[in-house]
């Protein structure tokens, strides 16, 4: 019939959800060289100010959990968070510096990827 809804399952092949490409991308920005400031939460303790400024602090484990845990509901969702780690580095970080240097490098590698993915 038509109008008939054809049932959700996680067996969904047409990767409906993008869930297949989150974890496709969090794959690729964990391997990435660039990526150590990011692989776990800033230690607040070890980083003067950082609880402070950083409203809503977001690593790449953190996203890995989340994703794990079903969090996420599709790619746009996951992109939020993946932002959220380099909007924070940007915030935080001078340009001028190695972890700053480090942000804008995975950020745009990041861009790059998830276009060409969804293209
Ligand atoms: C993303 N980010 C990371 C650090 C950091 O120290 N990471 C641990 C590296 N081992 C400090 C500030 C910051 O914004």
């Amino acid at each position: 019939v038509s109008g008939a809804k054809k049932a959700k399952t996680d067996k969904d092949d047409n990767n409906t959800n993008g869930l297949a490409t989150c974890r496709m991308l969090l794959a690729e920005l964990e391997a990435h060289q660039d990526a150590w400031p990011f692989l776990t939460p800033v230690n607040h303790k070890a980083v003067p100010g950082y609880r402070k400024v950083i409203k809503k602090p977001m690593d790449f484990s953190t996203i890995r959990e989340k994703l794990t845990n079903n969090q996420y509901l599709n790619l746009e969702t996951f992109i939020v968070d993946v932002n959220l780690v380099f909007e924070n580095c940007e915030r935080f970080n001078e340009d001028d510096s190695e972890i700053g240097r480090a942000g804008h490098r995975m950020r745009s590698f990041f861009d790059k990827r998830w276009t060409e993915l969804l293209k």
